[in-house]
């Protein structure tokens, strides 16, 4: 199989390219600016050159959450317009497309995981945009799955664990807003899980119950604080640095994007229809801990 990726830095395109190289009748071909910009959706067409590709999988993305609340237009072209613009190639050759969401596209106000099918009500200009690029990649690709998932870190690029680890380098004590809950997810554990998706889907290309919207989190729930508890004892165990943390409120940390207060996702319907299930998130902080840990020193 032979995946085509937008992004060449981002941690799940990185991800998916070491995870890839693991198996013997996998290629990863990542395709990223300056050729492919999602920001000019009318070129991203003739950038992007599908030949010899079964898949395309875009991970590309505005990520910068506070900063899109000042630059919502350029969020929304890359997000929204250019999504749709990869998922339109994609149908133009017949294949089908892996678009990564985000559970940013909820508002967060209830306190059970949300399901595929529950209503969105992004409350940022960056949950805006993916929920515009949502409607995007479906409304140009049939032949496409939605894989929304949540709180993403990994040995990559900029991440809350990777900022913890440098914080802990420089101080005793670390506030972390502890009244945010989610499912934070290893973009390893994300780039096996589109893997296995994007193999279904080309496999059993007629089988349209593959594709949708799909939750993808890891399992079990966090708030930020637990989340870097468990960074700092990963990292203890491992002779790193280490910090207290003190919990916090939102309100004591006001950010300019707001944020859903609850944002589990409900991840029942990939194991059911894809097989596919993400571990505890507990489970996969020391390997990636240990991984920034090595590049830090
Ligand atoms: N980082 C997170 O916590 C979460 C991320 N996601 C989604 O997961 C996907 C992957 O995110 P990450 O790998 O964490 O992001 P990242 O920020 O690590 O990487 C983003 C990638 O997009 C590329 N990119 C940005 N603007 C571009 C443009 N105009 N044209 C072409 N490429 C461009 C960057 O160069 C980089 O390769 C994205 O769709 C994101 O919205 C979903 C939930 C949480």
């Amino acid at each position: 199989m032979r995946i085509l990726v937008t992004g060449t830095e981002g941690q799940v395109v990185r991800s998916l390219t070491e995870r890839a190289g693991r198996l013997t009748d996998v290629e990863v071909v990542a395709v990223g600016r300056p050729a492919l910009d999602l920001a000019r959706p009318e070129a991203v067409a003739a950038a992007l050159d599908p030949v010899g590709a079964d898949v395309i999988v875009n991970a590309a993305a505005y990520t910068a959450v506070d900063q899109a609340e000042s630059e919502p237009e350029l969020a929304d072209t890359i997000n929204g317009a250019g999504a749709g613009a990869v998922a339109a190639a994609a149908a133009r050759r017949g294949l089908p497309v892996v678009q990564i969401s985000t559970d940013y596209v909820f508002d967060g106000s209830r306190e059970r995981a949300y399901g595929e099918e529950d209503a969105t009500g992004p409350v940022s200009a960056y949950g805006r945009s993916k929920l515009a690029g949502e409607r995007a990649v479906q409304a140009a690709n049939a032949n496409s799955v939605v894989l929304r998932t949540a709180w993403v870190y990994s040995p990559f690029g900029k991440n809350f664990a990777k900022t913890m680890l440098r914080l802990a380098g420089t101080r005793d004590e670390v506030a972390v807003v502890d009244d945010q809950i989610g499912a934070p997810t290893s973009a390893l554990d994300i780039a096996d899980a589109i893997l296995a998706v994007a193999a279904q889907l080309v496999a059993r290309p007629g089988d349209d119950g593959l594709r949708g919207v799909f939750h993808m989190s890891a399992a079990g729930r966090a708030s930020w604080a637990d989340f870097a508890e468990a960074i700092f004892a990963a990292s203890r165990a491992a002779g790193g640095p280490t910090a207290q943390v003190k919990r916090i409120t939102t309100a004591e940390f006001p950010t300019p994007a707001r944020r859903p207060a609850y944002s589990r996702l409900d991840c029942g319907k990939l194991e059911v229809v894809h097989g596919v299930t993400l571990p505890d998130w507990r489970e996969s902080v020391p390997s990636v801990v240990e991984r920034l840990l090595a590049e830090i020193r």
